[in-house]
């Protein structure tokens, strides 16, 4: 729905973005610069810009970084490349420096040094703070393009494709079937292909000496590999400022890591560094993993490419509407629900919950580890509720927790709750498929994409499975005869 209020589909601006990939292989020649395009022969699991890239440890050791001895780079069975420890050494501490970077090792987007610096950044100005992933995109291809570049061993190590949806055929994008996320992958596919005619045009006539990419063509699809290298690879460390961190960003992620990255300096002085320190006890073997962010599914598959099954984090967006609460109420059997139409006592407490009135907030979500959007749980509460007395006792927070049994009451928790469990059932309607559906697909071993988007919707659909087991449970806990409504 929200995609295809913002004009074109996916599909279609995918479709431009894949006929832009052959251009992208640049070839006439030039001093100083190396060429975007690259082979796409290499391992077969996780191709890398180049075909035998220098050893990442050793560069980084080499400049000064300190890497510990048990320490290796290796193939993770389902995850690409990781960092892991050998078989050979022994444990590793808790609270042992794993990774010490020093400073110069960082990439990120630096003060201009000379024009091609200062078009970058006017370049970088131009993209909206939400792609902060493209503004350190710009840098990383800047140094792509780089014969020279300081960052080569960093950059040749790179994969050269992301499973990022940006790059799904139009087929799997709508496999995905939900609108907020279509709608995020809509926006970043116009956005590229807006920012590669801006790019063309303002780098149209400069010297090769002064374009920041060596005088290389720039397309979506190039614009669109180092933005989704920045956004599945970046760090935001103190100071919000995203940097690329060489060889830290082979670690893999986990909810429960066994490492974390601790900043040392302010990111502009001269002696910061970044080290990646063990949280627990690492064992021979084990692959050190970070927590890449506490965040819902629609995170993990746009910025990262990949989806974390029972991901605790994972949620599902829904619009507050009074007339979509009347209705899901209803089929739950609440009788003469007044969701649309608040008494006055009502909306003050829902303008003081942001979801009414001049700049509510109506996007609310089901999942993650409150369960129940608070916002959405309160306004069921007070609507429900048949005085203000009551509702008066308590303050916003009681109200907007799920934690606290039932605190206007059995019968309007009751009648919220089942209008909680009604709102997930329509959720679950707005998908095409059903979970067994998906389930067969995945057994199918589909190609990468298509198991990409069908995991995607599967793990929101078991999602609202278990808000709704988890509802029905705490229903039934309520005192029997006032919990039929
Ligand atoms: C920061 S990089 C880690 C190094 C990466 N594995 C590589 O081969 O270069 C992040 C990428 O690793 C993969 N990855 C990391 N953790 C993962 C996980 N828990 N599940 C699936 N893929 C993961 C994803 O492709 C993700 O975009």
């Amino acid at each position: 729905m929200a995609a295809a209020a913002a004009g074109a589909t996916p599909a279609t601006a995918r479709k431009a973005l894949a006929s832009t990939t052959s251009a992208l292989l640049s070839s006439s020649p030039a001093l100083r610069r190396r060429s975007l395009s690259c082979s796409a022969a290499s391992a077969a699991t996780a191709p890398r810009i180049a075909q035998q890239p220098p050893d990442l440890l050793r560069w980084v050791q080499r400049e000064g970084g300190f890497v510990h001895p048990a320490l290796r780079v290796a193939d993770h069975p389902e995850y690409g490349l990781g960092v892991s420890a050998t078989a050979a050494d022994g444990i590793i501490p808790p609270g042992a420096v794993l990774i010490d970077l020093p400073g110069r090792i960082p990439l990120r987007l630096r003060r201009p040094a000379d024009a091609a610096d200062a078009l970058l950044m006017q370049l970088a100005d131009r993209v909206p703070e939400e792609l902060w992933s493209m503004r350190l995109g710009l840098r990383l291809l800047q140094e792509r393009t780089k014969s020279d570049s300081f960052w080569w061993p960093y950059i040749a190590n790179l994969p050269e494709t992301f499973t990022v949806p940006i790059f799904f055929p139009g087929e799997d994008i709508k496999n995905l079937q939900y609108a907020p996320l279509l709608h995020q992958i809509n926006k970043r596919c116009r956005f590229l292909l807006e920012f590669e005619k801006e790019v063309k045009q303002k780098l149209g006539t400069v010297p090769s000496g002064d374009h920041p990419f060596c005088g290389q063509d720039v397309h979506s699809s190039s614009l669109g590999w180092a933005m989704s290298a920045a956004s599945s690879r970046a760090f935001r460390l103190h100071g919000e400022i995203p940097m690329l961190l060489p060889l830290v960003d082979m670690c893999n992620h986990s909810f429960s890591p066994n490492a974390r990255i601790v900043q040392e300096g302010d990111v502009e002085s001269p002696d910061m560094s970044v080290k990646v320190v063990a949280e627990t006890q690492i064992d021979q073997n084990a692959a050190v993993t970070l927590n890449y962010g506490c965040y819902p599914n629609d995170f993990y598959l746009l910025d990262y490419g990949f989806v974390v099954t029972s991901n605790p984090y994972d949620q599902v967006e829904l619009s507050y509407d009074g007339n979509l609460l009347d209705a899901a109420s209803m089929a739950a059997g609440v009788s003469n629900p007044n969701f649309s139409t608040p008494a006055k006592w009502q909306q003050d407490i829902l303008s003081q919950l942001n979801l009414h009135g001049e700049g509510a907030v109506l996007k609310v979500s089901l999942g993650g580890p409150d369960v129940v959007d608070g916002r959405l749980l309160a306004a069921l509460r007070v609507l429900l509720a048949a005085d203000p007395d009551t509702v008066g006792k308590h303050d916003l927070e009681t109200l907007m927790s799920l934690g606290t049994k039932a605190p206007l009451g059995p019968t309007v928790e009751a009648s919220a709750l089942r209008t909680v469990l009604a709102l997930c059932a329509i959720a679950l309607q707005h998908f095409h498929t059903k979970i067994m559906d998906d389930q067969a697909v995945l057994k199918g071993e589909p190609p990468l994409t298509t198991e990409l988007a069908v995991q995607f919707r599967l793990q929101k659909k078991l999602m609202l499975v278990d808000i709704m087991q988890n509802l029905s449970r705490r229903i039934k806990s309520l005192s029997p005869e006032k919990s039929t409504a």
